[in-house]
């Protein structure tokens, strides 16, 4: 993993992407952030000494790949910076995007002819090199500048190639999927003192339990059906928690929450355009929906 690395955007998942990098062996001299936020900044290298630099074209000479870990009305003023950044000469530089729902073809149409893209939807986990991305090769990319962004995601999570239609379906499960867990978890917390428990007797009990629910799942080879019910005695305690949830419509909610998830994606590109071209700003051409 020599390639040189630079990842635009020290937020939340820039930074997961540099602590899963750096803890899976990429060394911190391969590795360069361009953040704007100067607070940020200063964090950003106190933790991991890697050079940090406001200056887009600066972070990303040299580089092999430019992970852009923006906002998505961020974007725009991203793809401006790297438009006028030098390219990298013999060095194709790929971009690979963790931004959810803008479409390939926006970063293609305003990049140089022909540069190689590739969609990302990552999850925090990644933090902890528990990551799931999603990758979307777009229309130039070769199956080495695949190979590459797999086996650089790999080193901080598991990955799944899928054509890019699938992306705002993936960002409803295992993108925003984190936040999901943590919102249970935050609940049986609460419960559990509602109940008796002080504070952090019921975190322990709780977050435990989601690890090794998660981890059971993940190894065991059953299926969550099967899990469920091998915890459920006849007439017994699980079934009457089970069913105030049924009761409740968790599956109902699950589904609409997923719903929601996956629309907000999806109109993520139309929405950046409507913003920035009422704030002046030019967008590429094309659109989410010409995309699909
Ligand atoms: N947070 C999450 O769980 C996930 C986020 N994503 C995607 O990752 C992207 C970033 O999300 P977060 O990290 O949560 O946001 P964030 O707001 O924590 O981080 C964005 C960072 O980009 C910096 N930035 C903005 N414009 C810049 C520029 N022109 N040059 C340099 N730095 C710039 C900001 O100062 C900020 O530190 C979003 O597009 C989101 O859709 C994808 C999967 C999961
Ligand atoms: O909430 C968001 O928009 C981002 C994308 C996936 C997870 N977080």
């Amino acid at each position: 993993m020599s390639e040189r690395v630079a990842i635009i955007g020290g937020g939340k998942i820039g930074e997961a992407l540099l602590a899963g990098l750096i803890g899976a062996g990429k060394p911190v001299k391969d590795l360069v952030v361009a953040e704007r936020s100067a607070e940020r900044s200063a964090e950003l290298a106190a933790d991991y000494g890697v050079r940090v630099t406001a200056d887009i074209a600066d972070a990303v000479e040299g580089a092999r790949v430019a992970f852009l870990a923006v906002k998505p009305d961020a974007v725009e003023a991203v793809l401006q910076a790297l438009s006028v950044a030098d390219d990298n000469g013999e060095l194709e530089r790929i971009t690979v995007t963790l931004v959810a729902g803008i479409p390939t073809t926006r970063y293609e149409a305003a990049l140089p002819a022909g540069s190689p893209v590739i969609r990302v939807m990552p999850n925090t986990p990644m933090l902890v090199n528990e990551a799931m991305s999603a990758v979307s090769p777009g229309r130039y990319a070769e199956d080495e500048q695949v190979a590459l962004t797999v086996r650089l995601l790999e080193s901080v999570g598991k990955v799944m190639v899928v054509p890019e239609k699938l992306m705002d379906a993936v960002t409803a499960i295992s993108g925003s999927g984190p936040a999901y867990f943590f919102l249970m978890v935050e609940a049986l917390i609460d419960s559990g003192v509602a109940l008796g428990l002080t504070r952090p007797q019921s975190t322990e009990l709780a977050v435990q339990t989601i690890k090794g629910a998660g981890l059971l799942l993940s190894e065991s080879g059953l299926s969550p059906v099967d899990l469920r019910a091998a915890v459920t005695s006849p007439a017994g305690t699980t079934a009457a928690a089970l069913r105030e949830f049924e009761r409740a419509g968790l599956r109902h909610a699950v589904n609409e929450a997923t719903v929601a998830c996956a629309e907000v994606s999806a109109k993520t590109a139309r929405r950046v355009e409507v913003e920035g071209s009422s704030q002046g700003v030019q967008l590429g051409a094309e659109t989410a929906s010409e995309q699909q």
